[in-house]
């Protein structure tokens, strides 16, 4: 819906009215096309403003409207009607201009933005372009080089940015609305020629062929198989080597392919799972709506290793004051060290003043006495967190929060040596702590449904995605690694190369195959967690018990290297080589490939031909079919809770929306099939066996993900 107003006896006002974010809906588009033959037609309008109610511009296209029968009018005609009207149109930008929004501003003939607003083009974050003329108008207004950079990253700038690039044409600290009706008042009866953009020549600045070839080999580098970027780039090509009409054409017929595309529709249940998950609920009944959080003013970090130095990092960049704590003197210089510099380059990219004060640091846990919440971040040894949570329970005030950065340790047993059981949950972060997007917040039996709010919050106020997941083993994320890591394994007995399991991956779009991703994160990690549950055996055994652990086949492969003292990158040399102890560069080593022969002969293990697609189907169904069996158990709440975990934490592909959406994709029948197929030729792996949820789905005509939450909550009745 729009609204009409007279202002000033001669400026028409049209407010855009949609909450919460005044979203292109058929309705408002209507609103607009009616308001504006208003406003055009009568005579006593000399000029016009367009605003959003509620501060908010407007925040594009209804998303929602996409996967239904789009009806009203289309944008394209009503932008350019505003565009080539015969009166003055200003848009007043509060709050957001986005995607459909900006452009609709770009349309306009003035454009006066809030010093707070934001601006951008995320299309491309969806699976699309801005089709509605902003690959057109946006390089003739701000060139080349800088309109392919905003449209094909869908970075948001502020205000002060977008008036340095010449987006807009005042930035004001006032009522945007009052000085856009003043710029209204002044403007009226001027030729508006000028300020038509799609009248303007495209910049051709010199090596124009060259920047594109550049731009599209960089594009199609890191977009790792997505189509949007690479469609951008195209649209703006033709931006700059087309007419306005001609580039318009180019730019939907891109826009078509988009649209109808299996990517953009993970990407935008993607954009919504994102937003579903802060809508948690736990088996006990705690519920986001229902559970009130309580602030958090001063936190603690105890343990200043590399997790505890990016929470420490993320605390402060919150605006909350952090007490970090490192009992090893030396440590603690170090980190003290380490977390200014990365509070420097923070601050420098955010264009803030680092916020160094709001650290102290201690080598003792006394300071933490009047801390509303800690998050334990040592080592991850559960004797060492007990004694932790034991002394925090003596220092801290009665009501602290306390949190721990585990990444599978069992949160219940922890919260059994805390003299709160209830306000004890997890926080599970990833490295780097102060970067990465996700926060896993761990509830056990007894944690309170004010400490998971609370550590919900506070995962949103350090500018993450909070997920709420239940405790066991490794939670979502790392639980459902195990099987993935384990397929990858057995295909190296079976003759792949980690060379072809992680090609196959990062062909599918994993930033990372499971080999290098082992490399860089520590072969010692996996082997830790191993021993502790008594599944290393010391020595190269080559009996039958070598490759099996009650009963079920094992793959003993990681703990050789292990032994070897092959931990990845750090130590040179793991499931690649590297030129030196903490080396980037994977290179094939031939002395890897020497050792699987060897170990195969060992075995009595016949190298055969693994194929990419078995590569997908054994590592990828099997962590779905995990996924799957944390449903069934209650760990997550829904499929869009393991999806924003796997896409934010573990780098799955997001123009897959994730392995629960992507196996809807695939068809939920045929990875049971896959699965059942796979299973039957190794018996003795409890991973491929197809869970009973998964048949469940299957057997119910495989229902779309959106649907599963109430499924499985039917289906967790009668389990
Ligand atoms: C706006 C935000 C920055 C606000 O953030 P905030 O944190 O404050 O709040 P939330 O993110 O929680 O959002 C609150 C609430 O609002 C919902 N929402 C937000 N934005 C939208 C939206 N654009 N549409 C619908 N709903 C929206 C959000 O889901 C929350 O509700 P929920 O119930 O889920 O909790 C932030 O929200 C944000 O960043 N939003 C996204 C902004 C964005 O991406 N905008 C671009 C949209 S796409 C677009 O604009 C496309 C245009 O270029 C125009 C294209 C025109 C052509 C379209 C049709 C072409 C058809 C072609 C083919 C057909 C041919 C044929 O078949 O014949």
């Amino acid at each position: 819906m729009a609204l009409f107003t007279l202002v000033s006896g001669s400026v028409g006002v049209v407010t855009l009215q949609n909450p919460p974010v005044n979203a292109l809906s058929a309705a408002v588009r209507h609103g607009i096309v009616d308001m504006m033959d208003k406003a055009l037609s009568e005579p006593e309008v000399k000029s016009v403003v367009i605003c959003g109610q509620n501060g908010r511009f407007c925040g594009g296209a209804d998303i929602k409207e996409f996967g239904k029968n789009m009806t009203g009018p289309p944008l394209v005609p009503m932008i350019h009607r505003i565009e080539s009207g015969a009166k003055p149109v200003v848009a007043a930008i509060e709050g957001i201009a986005l995607g459909g929004g900006l452009e609709l501003a770009l349309g306009c003939h003035y454009r006066i933005a809030h010093s707070k607003a934001r601006l951008g083009l995320p299309e491309v974050h969806l699976g699309l372009l801005p089709a509605a003329g902003g690959t057109q108008r946006l390089p003739r207004l701000i060139g080349v080089p800088a309109a392919l950079e905003l449209i094909t990253t869908g970075r948001y700038v502020t205000a002060a940015e977008a008036l340095r690039l010449g987006m807009v044409d005042e930035v004001t600290d006032g009522n945007t609305v009052d000085a856009a009706v003043k710029l209204a008042l002044s403007v009226a009866g001027k030729s508006l020629d000028a300020r038509r953009i799609s009248n303007y020549p495209c910049p051709q600045p010199p090596g124009l062929d060259r920047f594109f070839e550049t731009a599209m080999q960089q594009v199609r580098q890191s977009a790792r198989g997505a189509m949007a970027p690479v469609a951008c780039v195209q649209a703006l090509r033709a931006a700059a080597s087309q007419p306005y009409g001609e580039g318009m054409q180019r730019e939907k017929e891109l826009m078509d392919t988009l649209f109808h595309s299996g990517q953009a529709r993970a990407l935008q249940y993607f954009f919504f799972a994102q937003r579903a998950v802060g809508r948690w609920s736990t088996p006990s009944g705690s519920r986001w709506d229902s559970s009130k959080p309580r602030p958090v003013h001063k936190a603690a970090v105890v343990g200043l290793g590399t997790m505890g130095r990016g929470i420490t990092v993320a605390l402060a960049q919150a605006g909350l004051s952090v007490v970090a704590v490192e009992t090893h003197e030396k440590q603690l210089m170090e980190a003290r060290q380490a977390v200014s510099g990365m509070l420097e380059r923070g601050a420098k990219r955010r264009g803030v003043a680092p916020a160094y004060g709001k650290i102290s640091y201690s080598s003792d846990l006394l300071p933490v006495a009047d801390v509303d919440l800690v998050i334990e971040a040592v080592f991850e040894d559960m004797e060492l967190k007990r004694s932790i949570f034991e002394q925090l329970s003596e220092i801290c005030k009665p009501d602290t929060f306390l949190c721990t950065n585990t990444s599978g340790l069992d949160i219940d047993r922890l919260a059994s040596h805390a003299r709160n059981p209830e306000l004890v949950v997890g926080m599970h972060f990833f490295a780097p702590a102060h970067v990465m997007k996700l926060l896993e917040v761990v509830y056990g039996p007894r944690s309170s449904p004010q400490a998971v709010a609370t550590a919900m919050l506070l995962g949103r106020k350090m500018d993450k995605v909070s997920v709420a997941v239940g405790n066991c083993p490794g939670f979502v994320g790392n639980r459902m690694l195990k099987p993935y890591l384990e397929q990858a394994f057995f295909l190296l007995e079976e003759g792949a190369t980690p060379e072809l399991v992680d090609q196959a991956l990062e062909e599918f779009g994993f930033a990372m195959g499971v080999f290098r991703m082992s490399d860089l994160s520590g072969l010692d990690v996996g082997w830790r967690v191993r021993k502790a549950d008594g599944l290393v055996v010391a020595g190269a055994s080559t009996g039958p018990s070598a490759r099996s652990r009650r009963g079920f086949r094992y793959s003993p492969l990681g703990d050789l290297l292990c032994e070897r003292g092959r931990f990845g990158q750090k130590t040179g040399s793991g499931w690649y080589r590297y030129d030196k102890p903490g080396g980037r560069v994977a290179k094939s080593d031939p002395w890897l490939h020497g050792f699987l022969e060897q170990y195969r002969a060992d075995h009595g293990l016949a190298a055969r031909r693994v194929d990419q697609q078995e590569v997908l189907e054994r590592c990828l169904y099997a962590l779905i079919n995990e996924g799957f069996r944390i449903l069934e158990d209650g760990i997550a709440a829904g499929p869009e809770d393991i999806d924003v975990i796997y896409v934010l934490g573990y780098g799955w592909p997001r123009h897959r929306g994730g392995p629960m959406f992507y196996a809807t994709t695939v068809g939920l029948s045929e990875v049971l099939e896959r699965l059942e197929h796979h299973h039957r030729a190794h018996p003795d792996v409890p991973g491929l066996q197809p869970c009973r949820l998964l048949r469940k789905l299957v057997a119910s005509g495989s229902p779309p993900v959106h649907s599963w939450r109430e499924f499985i909550k039917k289906s967790r009745s009668h389990l």
